[in-house]
């Protein structure tokens, strides 16, 4: 047994994973990850700041090494597996996947040996609010309660969380005295941003306390808008759920006399769903995200574009993220129970400028709006978000039986990590409006800048 509660931390420049790794003859292989394994954050060095998409830490732009612990299986443990009590807590909204985490979680810890596992049902919620008791993953058999896996074997073939989610409600230091008083060694965490931060407050007050919990998060999000990572769990679903709503804007487009699809997608504070989803699908003419202003009116507006589009092709289709353009519609300022702020209905705003203009110049159009949103994030994980799912399930374990707390399991630069939930909390990640992958977009839809 290893005797540490650590968090991962970051090896900066000049520095190269140190192990014995050379030293190790292949016979003696074990399929262990090494301790001292790292895995480079980045792997484009850009020769200028004006190289595309380029995110330089310094004026010259030099390449600066980051290493962060590679995830997986270490050949010494922490815990004493069956002395462990393991719980699970979902928080955020809904996220193709969840269930398939946690099935993961639950195997992994079984395989371990732990026989005490519980899920905290209704996120943050389940550790404080009177009536809302811990749902034990197992099954009882008469007076003596047996551990099974019967009990998630399934889950993942429905969307949702088998353990249930919800908004706001984080009290830290509740959640604490409920981690205390249920005796939980291990917790694992899965959420998007706001959970991140919880997970954060969390561990440093199991800190403060000195205790020793193993606070271990797993990214949902179909947003994908936490940073460092390639993807979240989730969002792969979403942009091929999203397509779906796109091609049925398309079809309805191209079969209506001027014919207007409009398409609103989710994305709290960043346009993902809506850029990938546009470049999938290859039927926008119009993509419009949070990250880049346009304007509907005037000379060179999306109205003016909309009126070309129907007067040389007959039809299109403009496919809006939901967070964009709210500068241009009243905020009420109002915050969901997380403290996100609540956001303005662009595509209604859409539907209704894009009416009146054309009523306006005299012209017919047959606008079909389609709001897919919870359609996007309530099915089931799709196959490669199965496949993410699985292994940062895995690993998720594995770091907690590792001895860290404070991380995440994620995947970065196609390696999977544990990386530091202080990185991840610090601000959205967001489309890079320079970047190569919007302006692939901006080439696949053809459309100007509104501006
Ligand atoms: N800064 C924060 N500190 C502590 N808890 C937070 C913080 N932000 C959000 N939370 C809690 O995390 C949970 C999920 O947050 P939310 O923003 O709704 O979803 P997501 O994790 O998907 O972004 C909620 O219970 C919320 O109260
Ligand atoms: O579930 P709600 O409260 O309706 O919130 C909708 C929001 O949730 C999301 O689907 C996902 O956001 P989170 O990752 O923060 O849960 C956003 O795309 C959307 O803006
Ligand atoms: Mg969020």
């Amino acid at each position: 047994m290893r005797h540490f509660l650590s968090n991962a931390i970051y090896y900066h420049s000049g520095r190269t994973p140190t192990g014995d790794e050379d030293s190790t003859p292949m016979d003696m292989w074990n399929g262990y990850v090494n301790n001292d394994d790292r895995a480079l954050m980045k792997v484009i060095k850009y020769s200028s700041p004006t190289s595309a998409g380029a995110e330089c830490i310094d004026p010259d732009c030099s390449w600066v090494e980051q290493w962060v612990h590679r995830a997986g299986p270490r050949k010494d443990i922490y815990y004493e597996p069956n002395e462990v009590k393991a719980a699970i807590v979902t928080c955020g909204g809904l996220c193709p996947g969840l269930n398939d985490v946690i099935r993961q979680v639950v195997f992994t810890l079984e395989t371990y040996g732990v026989k005490n596992i519980v899920g905290i049902p209704f996120g943050f919620r389940g550790f404080f609010e009177k009536g809302l008791k811990e749902m034990p993953l197992r099954f009882h058999f008469g007076n003596t309660i047996q551990l099974s896996r019967n009990l998630v074997e399934n889950i993942n073939l429905a969307g949702g969380s088998f353990l249930g989610v919800s908004r706001g409600g984080a009290k830290t230091s509740e959640i604490v005295d409920s981690i205390q008083a249920r005796r939980i060694d291990m917790l694992f965490v899965l959420g998007g941003n706001g959970t991140h931060a919880g997970a954060n407050a969390i561990h440093d007050e199991c800190r403060k306390r000195k205790l020793k919990v193993s606070v271990v998060a797993v990214p949902k999000t179909i947003d994908n808008d936490i940073p460092l990572m390639d993807k979240t769990f989730g969002f792969d679903t979403a942009v091929e759920e999203a397509q779906r709503a796109i091609n049925s804007a398309y079809i309805e487009a191209r079969s209506a006399y001027h014919g207007i699809g409009l398409v609103k997608l989710m994305g709290r504070s960043s346009g993902f769903i809506a850029m990938h989803a546009s470049l999938s699908s290859g039927q926008v003419d119009v993509c419009l995200i949070p990250e880049v202003s346009f304007a509907l009116d005037g000379e060179y507006g999306v109205l003016q574009h909309l009126e070309q589009l129907i007067k040389n092709k007959g039809f299109c289709v403009v496919c809006v993220a939901e967070a964009a353009g709210q500068e241009l519609l009243q905020n009420s300022g109002a915050t969901d129970a997380s403290g996100n702020t609540i956001l303005s209905d662009i595509g209604v705003h859409m539907q209704q400028k894009i009416k009146t203009h054309f009523k306006g110049i005299g012209v017919h159009a047959d606008i079909k709006y389609i709001d897919p949103t919870y359609m996007v994030r309530a099915c089931r994980a799709n196959a490669s978000d199965a496949i993410l799912c699985t292994v940062l399930g895995q690993n998720a374990v594995h770091g907690a039986f590792a001895g860290f707390s404070g991380i995440t399991s994620c995947i970065c630069n196609t390696h999977y990590v544990y990386l530091p939930v202080t990185q991840v909390i610090t601000a959205p990640k967001r489309v890079n409006h320079k970047g190569r992958m919007w302006h692939r977009c901006l080439t696949s839809t053809g459309q100007p800048d509104f501006r």
